[in-house]
């Protein structure tokens, strides 16, 4: 059987142990496979740049991070212009696929990448897929692969951030990835002790945020430490249409929204803050134990359907188990955290402000 494999989207730490965990499984329970990799996501596909793999190129991979394919992203709604060369890309893509004889395509991708593998889906390529993001933003899964190293690395942010802020007495404000939800903030900001935690589906109040660092100065706590999604958005923008925030932004300077928040401190109250960005390094480095388990486990997964013919269908997690999506039900949505979630009871009752007026 002949596999096409490629990473799409941002990257996170356990994309080589999924593919691994993919490579193997097929390998061990097949002596007729073939795994095509393309290079740099759907790119790849569309100019037909892939390597054939060997099976030892899946060998020591386990606990490197990034993707030893490569990968790209494009905003999905340029999926049917041509590229730069004047190519059509779902043709190029359905091209390569019937070219090269392909049995399934093999796509490890977060949810911009899943709309794209619905189509090709829909077009009548067969299409297995793995949820990868450190978003955790994928519709139909309860977690994805990369989440659990990133929770890691910003706490570790966040715990570092504690030290320094305690011994100067200051507020800091450390922004947190997740793209439009706030899942990696609130499961970093609850890990790293944080004392506020904003994030884009609570939208927060500036003044509820100063009676917070007041409170805390009242009980002797001289510092304070708020997680913040980069996401995250004030009460007042959030009841804005899409057209007047958008006229708003444009008036901005910050460069993004902690420095946003710490400017409304400052003019409210004075209120002296500091501000720090982790950024890619919450995607970089090696996976943590529990995410290789994750990706591996996902990875046999893949397999299995592979291997069944049940194409059309991303692996998932549901009531956790281990279990199967259509792509149709993925593609085009994304996962936001719910306000009843009990992370965010959990989160109020032991007393962190999540920036709602009281
Ligand atoms: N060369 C390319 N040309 C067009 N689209 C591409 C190309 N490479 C990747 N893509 C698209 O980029 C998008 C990646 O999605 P994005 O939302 O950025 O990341 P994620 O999948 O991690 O959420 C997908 O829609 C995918 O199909
Ligand atoms: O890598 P870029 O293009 O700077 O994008 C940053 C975005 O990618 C992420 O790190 C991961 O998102 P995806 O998994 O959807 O690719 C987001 O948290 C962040 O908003
Ligand atoms: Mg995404």
């Amino acid at each position: 059987m002949k596999i096409g494999m490629l990473t799409s989207g941002g990257d996170c730490q356990s994309l080589n142990a999924a593919m691994r965990g993919v490579a193997k499984t097929l390998y061990n329970n097949t002596n007729d496979v073939e795994i095509y990799g393309f290079l740099d996501g759907y790119k790849g596909m569309i100019t037909k740049n892939y390597k054939l793999m060997k099976e030892e190129d899946f060998s020591g991979i386990l606990t490197e991070g990034g993707t030893i394919l490569g990968t790209s992203r494009t905003p999905f709604k340029y999926i049917n212009e041509p590229d730069k060369e004047g190519r059509d890309k779902v043709a190029g893509m359905i091209k390569t696929y019937k070219d090269l004889k392909l049995d399934c395509l093999v796509m490890l991708g977060g949810n911009g990448s899943h709309k794209t593998a619905a189509l090709l889906s829909q077009k009548g390529l067969n299409v297995v897929t793995l949820p990868k993001t450190i978003d955790n933003d994928i519709e139909g899964t309860e977690m994805s692969f990369g989440f659990q190293s990133a929770i890691d690395v910003a706490t570790r942010t966040i715990d570092e951030i504690h030290t320094t802020a305690a011994s100067h007495s200051r507020v800091f404000i450390v922004e947190i990835m997740g793209h439009k939800t706030g899942w990696l903030t609130l499961h970093s900001g609850i890990a790293g002790g944080a004392d506020i935690i904003l994030i884009p589906e609570i939208p927060y109040n500036v003044d509820e945020v100063l009676n917070t660092i007041r409170k805390r100065e009242k009980q002797g706590k001289k510092f304070t430490i708020i997680a913040m999604a980069e996401g995250a958005i004030s009460d007042e923008d959030a009841k804005l249409s899409k057209k007047e925030l958008k006229e708003k932004r444009k008036t901005y300077t910050f460069p993004s929204v902690a420095y946003q928040l710490s400017d409304e401190l400052q003019k409210k109250a004075g209120q002296e803050v500091r501000v720090t960005i982790p950024g890619h390094v919450q995607r970089g480095g090696i996976p943590s134990a529990s995410d290789r388990t994750l990706a591996t486990r996902i990875g046999v997964e893949a397999a299995g359907l592979i291997l069944r013919k049940d194409y059309g269908n991303m692996v998932c997690i549901k009531e956790g188990k281990f279990s199967k999506i259509p792509l149709e039900e993925v593609a085009g949505k994304t996962k936001m955290v719910n306000v009843d979630n009990e992370l965010i009871r959990q989160a109020e009752s032991l007393g962190i402000s999540l920036g709602r007026k009281a």
